[in-house]
């Protein structure tokens, strides 16, 4: 429901006052005016958004995380996302974009059915897809993801699933699941802070976008263990991923496994099998699984496993950077835009502290989005203001 329009024209401007700062961005029909005025609450990033042709305004529903509120500057990147730059924090922290018709935006708008937007952090450095892996119960997915993790540590972050079904003796909240009640999960699948969930054995099961995020957050390469159920939803969302199913050498085998790692009831155990046959049959659906990796001997598809992700490979990560290591404090606002690139000024006293003053971000770099993290950002030095407008303006 829009409500009137005040009597003000918003362009392509910044709106300051001492308590106010707020950006109006135009894009057809609308105009998206970003930021908090005096009377928003101080603890949110207000969004509205004007019909030009009706003359009202909109509040949306906002998606993800949101930028604390601090002033920044605001640049509209193409008609699917706005970059939002905070002002007086690190690079790291400032890189914001306000999705207003990404396809994750458009088919939320549908299931709401009004105005959504959505925003994404943006992730400095060359980022990895996240690995979803999955098979069915007791092929030994959880196994192979804890020799992966043990081995390299600092390289993948296991994204902690939500589930309703109870802890196993060894199991730790937080750690292998966050064990949860079903109405909770409910309501927190209903205000869309999950990925994809899924009714799997009985239980309720998801991938909260935060899960994924606190491991992209990390700098780490997120690893999904889940059904095939999520892997579709997966497959169907913005991320984009590598596919992998776990295959058994036999039924009797897994049957086998299965009942040795004595976790389960009888009926339990006879629910996850068929369940297994479901699974197994679904493995070769067209266009869903990247790699089938068979697990007969442990240490041999471990093998196979490490090979599919690269891991024998000594490769670096690229060095054109100059954010690589992804520690610069310095801070940095909008400069200009080309369709290729937006121009980032340092603040002046950056520059004394031998900051870089204009540095280069390369639209083309950018991978992932909402419901998560905008990856991959690329950002190069430019040498000297002229050199940096050459072709800027
Ligand atoms: N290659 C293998 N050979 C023999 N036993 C294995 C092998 N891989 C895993 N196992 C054993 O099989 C059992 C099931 O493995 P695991 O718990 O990793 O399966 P899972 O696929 O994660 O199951 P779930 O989906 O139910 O969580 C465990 O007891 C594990 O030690
Ligand atoms: N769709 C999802 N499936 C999930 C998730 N987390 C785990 N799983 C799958 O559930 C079964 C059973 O797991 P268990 O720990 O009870 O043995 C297994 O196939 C997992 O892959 C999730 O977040 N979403």
């Amino acid at each position: 429901m829009g409500e009137e329009a005040p009597e003000f024209r918003v362009d392509n401007i910044t709106l300051e006052s001492k308590d106010c700062e707020q950006n109006a961005i135009d894009l057809g029909n609308k105009t998206y005016v970003i930021g908090r005025s005096d009377d928003d609450s101080k603890s949110s990033f207000g969004i509205k958004i004007l019909d030009k042709q009706t003359q009202t305004w909109v509040v949306p529903t906002v998606l993800g995380a949101q930028p604390p509120t601090k002033s920044h500057s605001a640049i509209l990147i193409n008609d699917e996302k706005i970059l939002v730059l905070e002002k007086g924090v690190s690079l790291n922290d400032s890189i914001w974009f306000l999705e207003i018709d990404t396809p994750f935006v458009k088919q939320q708008r549908k299931i709401k059915g009004g105005e959504v937007v959505s925003w994404s952090k943006g992730v400095l450095g060359v980022a990895e897809k996240p690995v979803v892996i999955s098979g069915p119960s007791g092929v030994g997915k959880g196994t192979l993801i804890a020799k992966l993790m043990k081995e390299y540590p600092s390289k993948f972050g296991f994204s902690v699933s939500h589930t309703t079904r109870s802890p196993r003796v060894k199991e730790t909240d937080g750690v292998h699941y966050h064990f949860t009640g079903r109405s909770k999960m409910e309501q927190d699948i209903s205000e869309g802070k999950f990925l994809e969930f899924a009714h799997v054995h009985g239980n309720l099961y998801g991938t909260s976008i935060e899960a994924v995020e606190s491991v992209t957050d990390e700098g780490k390469r997120c690893i999904l263990d889940i059904d095939v159920q999520g892997a579709r939803s997966v497959r169907a969302s913005s991320i984009e991923a590598i596919f992998i199913f776990v295959c058994p050498p036999s039924f009797e085998e897994l049957e086998k496994r299965l009942r040795a790692r004595g976790t389960e009831t009888e009926e339990q155990i006879q629910k996850r099998l068929r369940n297994a046959r479901a699974e197994l049959d679904q493995s070769n659906s067209p266009g869903l699984f990247d790699h089938l990796l068979v697990n007969d001997d442990l240490e041999t598809c471990y093998e196979n496993l490490k090979k599919l992700l690269s891991l024998d490979d000594d490769h670096e990560d690229s060095d054109d950077c100059c954010m690589k290591d992804g520690k610069t404090t310095a801070c940095y606002s909008i400069l200009s835009k080309t369709d290729s690139e937006i121009l980032l000024q340092s603040e002046t006293n950056e520059v004394e502290k031998g900051a870089a003053s204009l540095l280069a971000l390369d639209l083309s770099s950018l991978t992932g989005g909402a419901p998560g993290r905008t990856r991959g950002l690329k950002i190069q030095s430019v040498n000297s203001i002229d050199n940096g407008l050459k072709g800027i303006r």
